[in-house]
């Protein structure tokens, strides 16, 4: 299956979670056996030599996990506030649709490790600002950011400066 047709399988559902909003559903890409494997051997490729993913809860964690396991590396999960019992960091950051607070867990990532972050879609770029953030003050090495689906109306590049950014469709 080539990577556009594998794309191809994400839905998108006018106004949801709130109207003016065209959700882009990873649910049918995800349950879809060939659809999946090509999109996260695509992401292996993109987020290049790294010691350790970082992964935005929830949807995110289903992506770097399987990107984890391809590259043979571990990967750190970046939970959505109140989940963790023992927190390094936490900031709160804004979504297309509302706003949130992100924590990383304690002694997740070692000083200098290089980390790639990696996320189903790049929409403001409050989400991957805030997981960088996190990780910087944790002490890593972010490196680079390697998303499925950029919205390219919502900037959200804009806010991460010169940090490579791997998308595989832009919309
Ligand atoms: O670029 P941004 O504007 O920050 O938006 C992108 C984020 O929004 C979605 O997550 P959401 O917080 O909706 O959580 P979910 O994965 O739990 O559905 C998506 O999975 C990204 O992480
Ligand atoms: N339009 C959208 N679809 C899916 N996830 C998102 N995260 C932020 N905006 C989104």
């Amino acid at each position: 299956m080539k990577l556009d047709d594998a794309l191809d399988q994400i839905a998108e559902l006018p106004d949801f979670p709130e109207p003016g909003v065209v959700f882009r559903d990873l649910t049918p890409l995800f349950g879809h056996p060939k659809a999946f494997s090509v999109v996260i051997d695509a992401l292996a490729d993109a987020v290049g030599e790294v010691d350790q993913l970082a992964a935005v809860e929830a949807r995110g964690f289903v992506l770097a996990a399987a990107v984890a396991y391809a590259k043979g590396i571990g990967v750190t999960l970046v939970r959505k506030a109140g989940k963790l019992p023992s927190v390094a960091g936490r900031v709160d950051y804004q979504l297309e649709y509302g706003t949130a607070t992100l924590e990383l867990p304690a002694d997740a990532v070692r000083t200098g490790q290089r980390v790639a972050i990696v996320d189903d879609v790049l929409a403001t770029g409050g989400t991957v600002a805030a997981t960088r953030e996190l990780l910087t003050e944790a002490g890593a090495d972010v490196r680079s950011v390697a998303v499925v689906l950029e919205l390219a109306a919502l900037g959200g590049r804009d806010k991460l400066g010169d940090l490579p950014l791997h998308v595989l469709r832009t919309v």
